[in-house]
């Protein structure tokens, strides 16, 4: 129960006893008092919830959250005290109707049971269902769950009972009636006081249960969406970002609607069950009180889509701290080369604050809708007490009636409040919620891979006009009206000044972008036509940067395909020139590499990842500045056995993108890149005869050592 109705509740268990022994003589007195009294609650209540709203949002959650618990805790057990005290004052009887009840709620936890049974065998949650049902997603179309429902109304049943019995109990010992009466009274206020608490304990382990379910799903869906993603959108999309609404927006979309959605359905089924207890007992009484709800809920409407909005600001802000943090950790060397670790921090330090500023609107917001909702009850409360006095002096309706009605109505404005606070936080969640369901819906820009896998791929390539714009620079042409053929078996190179497009060459053959104009064609057919995993197993690429996997070295080697025999992973090593270094660490090819490689030398790193190519003998081979960190020794062994003296039983085309020319001079074709456009392509020895050439021109400069930029 909520902290706020255990203090009325207590606050106005002793009132009611002190109205009834004045047999509503002095009303206008007690009236006075009791809403003096239920003001301060607000006020208390008013406060509180600023100070637990404004550090629950923010910074340290978890230490708010254990500082405030043992607040709850006292709370809880004044209540209990109160209890007891009541308790003390009271006789009692039982009947048939009593150990119907008792079979009812024995049979709940077997209800339980079966569903979580049920969640599991179907393998998806309630929650799961009336979160996409709520917000209309896209997603999980086929999570259907019509029966869970019920099932959870039935463990909120009890909870109905409660004020029957403890305004029955109440008016026992106010109206001091037959032992017999009272003992009913008795058990039935146990009965019901332990029935809701035991399953209120279910509730909240299978609501915890959906919780995870729901944020595991969530999070694989997300992730999966991600690496469907074309390339593109990581140019467009930070990491950090990504990586936050993954880990942070996930969890406040799982925790906090699907806990919300919980306590919704249970508000509904209390509503509906007060509601017409109220109406049993008075239908004119009920009619009044009722008058202030729909303002609650209209004030709860607008405040819900305020907060809706103020949610999302506050992820966004959230996301980019996370992502500012993410990115000075990644590059921490180059921030401490810098010194540059408090400008860093307080970067990050203000996107919180911005963040902590507008959480500082929503707790106001809170509050003042709490207030609101306080006060409109609390108006509710008196009409319903003048009232009621006035019925039960005309003998409209009995005193115990009455009281039982008091708590009833008091229940219902509890369960308003909670309504209008539930809608508030899905409100906010559904702020969360944005752009992960934007991520979750949103459809890969790249044409869909093809299903052709031909059992021999010859490696001829062709590049047809092709032309290309990034999507992050789409003002900028990278490479334009491009084309040229290579042969089957053919070694070939791209020269050119840095950022000219030798890279976005092979960008383009790896199928990391598909060109804007034209066609690139392997064997005669669209590089699209071909199936993903097809065509990246027969074209490998080492990159410019070439990174590898906090993993062993073994595992790098073999990544992707973890099958081959120890000899092979050898020889590939051999290959490369790589075997000796490994084999001088301690752990040989099970010593770890660190995170992205960076426990081993930059040459070594090399030799790794292009063993970790050729393995899987590639058809077609692009090396992007791959050998540039080697020594010219191990470049030229490596070269040598990769492509210029390799044996010729294993076809091979091979394409590399070179600064080093005097590494490229063997090749059998070489394409001079300027700008973006192919201006000049043949062997080293018809390259440097055009007088003027660029190549030509690049080999002078290099010969002379002057940087080529
Ligand atoms: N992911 C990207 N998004 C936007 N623009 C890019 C991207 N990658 C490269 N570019 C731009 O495209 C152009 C060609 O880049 P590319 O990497 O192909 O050059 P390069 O010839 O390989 O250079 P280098 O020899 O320095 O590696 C450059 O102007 C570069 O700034």
């Amino acid at each position: 129960m909520e902290i706020t109705r255990r203090i009325y509740f207590i606050v106005l268990g002793l009132i009611l006893t002190m109205l009834i022994d004045l047999y509503l003589s002095s009303s206008k007195n007690v009236l006075i008092f009791l809403a003096f009294i239920r003001i301060l609650g607000i006020f208390i209540a008013f406060f509180y919830r600023i100070i637990y709203d404004n550090y629950d949002k923010n910074i340290d959650y978890n230490t708010t959250k254990t500082f405030w618990s043992p607040f709850k805790n006292i709370f809880v057990i004044i209540a209990a005290i109160e209890q007891a005290f009541i308790m003390y004052y009271i006789k009692f009887s039982y009947d048939l109707q009593s150990i119907l009840y008792i079979i009812e709620q024995v049979s709940m936890p077997l209800f339980v049971y079966l569903w979580i049974r049920r969640i599991e065998k179907e393998d998806f949650s309630v929650l799961q269902y009336i979160w996409f049902e709520v917000f209309d997603s896209t997603n999980d179309r086929d999570l259907q769950s019509k029966r869970k429902d019920e099932l959870l109304a039935q463990l909120y049943a009890p909870e109905v009972f409660v004020p029957l019995y403890t305004g029955r109990l109440l008016s026992s010992v106010a109206f001091k009636e037959a032992w017999s009466q009272f003992q009913y009274n008795l058990i039935m206020f146990i009965v019901v006081n332990f029935a809701g608490g035991f399953l209120g304990g279910f509730r909240m382990g299978i609501f915890s249960l959906c919780i995870s379910r729901l944020s595991i799903r969530l999070r694989t869906k997300l992730f999966q969406s991600y690496l469907q993603q074309e390339i593109g959108f990581f140019d467009t999309h930070e990491s950090g970002k990504l990586l936050s609404r993954l880990n942070h927006d996930t969890q406040v979309m799982s925790s906090t609607v699907a806990n919300n959605i919980a306590q919704c359905i249970g508000a509904f089924v209390r509503f509906i069950g007060t509601l017409i207890m109220m109406i049993k007992l008075s239908l004119h009484l009920t009619i009044a009180c009722l008058i202030g709800a729909p303002l609650i809920l209209i004030v709860a409407k607008i405040s819900g889509n305020a907060h809706r909005r103020i949610s999302e600001k506050v992820q966004d802000l959230s996301a980019e701290a996370f992502e500012i943090a993410e990115e000075t950790i990644q590059t921490i060397r180059t921030v401490r080369s810098f010194g540059n670790e408090n400008e860093e921090l307080k970067r990050f330090e203000n996107t919180l604050q911005q963040s902590y500023q507008v959480s500082w609107i929503q707790a106001i917001l809170t509050s003042a809708q709490k207030w609101f909702v306080e006060l409109a009850q609390l108006c509710m409360s008196i009409v319903m007490l003048a009232y009621g006095a006035k019925l039960v002096r005309d003998n409209y309706i009995t005193g115990p009636d009455l009281l039982a009605f008091i708590i009833y109505e008091l229940t219902l404005g509890g369960i308003l409040s909670d309504i209008s606070q539930i809608y508030t936080s899905l409100m906010s969640a559904a702020g969360a919620s944005y752009s992960v369901f934007d991520y979750l819906d949103r459809k890969p820009m790249q044409k869909p891979s093809g299903i052709i896998q031909p059992h021999e791929l010859q490696g001829d390539i062709e590049f047809d006009n092709v032309s290309l714009v990034y999507p992050a620079r789409p003002d900028e042409i990278a490479i334009q009206n491009m084309s040229f053929k290579i042969k089957s078996g053919q070694t070939c190179a791209f020269v050119g000044p840095s950022g000219s497009g030798k890279s976005t060459c092979i960008n383009l053959l790896e199928r990391f972008y598909d060109p804007t104009h034209g066609k690139i064609l392997i064997d005669g057919r669209e590089i699209h036509e071909y199936d993903h995993k097809y065509l990246h197993k027969k074209i490998a690429m080492v990159g410019q940067e070439p990174i590898l996997f906090n993993r062993s070295i073994q595992e790098n080697i073999t990544y992707a395909k973890d099958n081959y025999d120890e000899t092979t992973i050898i020889q590939a090593a051999q290959q490369v020139n790589a075997h000796g270094f490994i084999n001088e660490l301690i752990n040989g090819y099970n010593t770890k590499c660190g995170q992205r490689g960076g426990h081993l030398s930059g040459g070594q790193k090399q030799r790794v990842s292009i063993a970790r190519a050729i393995i899987r003998k590639p058809t077609i081979l692009l090396l992007d500045e791959a050998t540039s960190a080697l020594d010219p020794v191990n470049e030229r062994l490596i070269q040598d056995s990769l492509f210029y003296k390799r044996d010729s039983q294993e076809p091979r085309t091979v394409l590399i993108s070179a600064h080093r020319l005097s590494t490229i001079e063997r090749c059998d074709k070489i394409f001079v890149i300027h700008k973006g456009h192919l201006i000049e392509q043949g062997t080293h020895d018809e390259l440097m005869t055009i007088e003027n050439g660029i190549y030509h021109e690049l080999v002078r400069r290099q010969r002379m050592n002057i940087d080529d930029d």
